[in-house]
């Protein structure tokens, strides 16, 4: 269910970072086909040695990407294993990962966030009708392939990367960092992902996108973010009423309460036609 691309077809440029448990780097794959050499932009996911015990559920998950094809799911190319190197060949996404744009830039339209989120919610919505449960969808696995002019709110384009390696393979303390993109249930099992759980994370991601790309509870220690669950708290609410509505009915401790892709969707459409968009064209920079 995988092509394997032959690692000398390979080439590494530079690293463009680290996720947890794997390092990325831009690169080029080479194919001969009909007698012609083609080059094809990159980026390469290698998974970290030390965590080498993983290598299946990375490229399980990876898998999952290639079996489904959406405009809004990242397209994987393949894998390639040589000696202790396991890496996903993905399709090179221009502009990387969301939540370091949203850092980076001072001032992007609400039309524009609101556009993003409804290509995320349009790729759940895929995967929903797939019966296919993603696990990691968060600001950092969103990909950027373009970015619109963000301050003219011409149109972004997003990606969904994969969701990394399974979550029943993570130790609890990972489990416990991803809150509060990890929904509670999960917490208590892994290993049964429900499609409910995107919804929480979207809810999460939402917070994200209308936040400047921050995380939520940054800073509170792994104890203090288990207190939240425990305690049955909200995130700090935008002062647009429903915004914050939709981002607390995806993040009901109740899974069954939280909303279908098609009411997300319709519930982004009311969103943009509201007066709030037009009062908030392009949003002050943070001082
Ligand atoms: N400066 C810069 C820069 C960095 C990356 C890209 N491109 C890209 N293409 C992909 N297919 C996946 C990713 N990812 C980035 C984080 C993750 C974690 O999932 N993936 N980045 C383009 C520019």
């Amino acid at each position: 269910q995988f092509h394997m691309i032959k690692y000398e077809d390979l080439r590494w440029s530079e690293s463009l970072g680290q996720g947890s448990f794997t390092r990325i780097f831009k690169g080029s794959k080479i194919d001969i086909r009909d007698g012609e050499r083609h080059v094809t932009d990159v980026l390469l996911k290698e998974l970290d040695a030390n965590h080498k015990n993983c290598w299946e559920s990375f490229f399980e998950a990876a898998s999952l990407m290639s079996q489904i094809s959406h405009k809004h799911l990242l397209l994987v190319y393949g894998i390639s294993v040589h000696r202790s190197k396991n890496v996903m060949v993905q399709e090179f996404i221009k502009c990387g990962a969301l939540d370091l744009f949203l850092k980076r830039e001072g001032s992007v339209s609400v039309s524009w966030k609101l556009d993003v989120a409804k290509q995320l919610a349009s790729a759940l919505n895929f995967l929903e009708e797939k019966n296919i449960t993603h696990g990691n969808i968060c600001a950092k696995n969103l990909l950027l392939a373009r970015e619109g002019d963000a301050s003219q709110g011409s149109s972004p384009f997003i990606k969904l990367s994969d969701p990394g390696i399974n979550l029943a393979m993570l130790g609890r303390d990972v489990l416990l960092d991803r809150i509060p993109w990890v929904a509670p249930e999960v917490l208590e099992a892994p290993e049964r992902l429900e499609l409910e759980c995107d919804k929480w994370s979207f809810g999460a991601t939402l917070w994200e996108l209308f936040n400047g790309g921050q995380a939520p509870l940054q800073g509170l220690d792994l104890e203090r973010k288990l207190q939240f669950y425990e305690t049955y708290k909200q995130l700090p609410s935008s002062e647009w009423t429903e915004l914050a509505d939709l981002i607390s009915q995806c993040m009901n401790y109740q899974p069954a309460f939280r909303p279908s892709c098609r009411s997300i969707i319709r519930q982004l459409n009311s969103l943009i036609t509201s007066d709030y968009v037009i009062l908030h064209a392009a949003e002050p920079l943070p001082d």
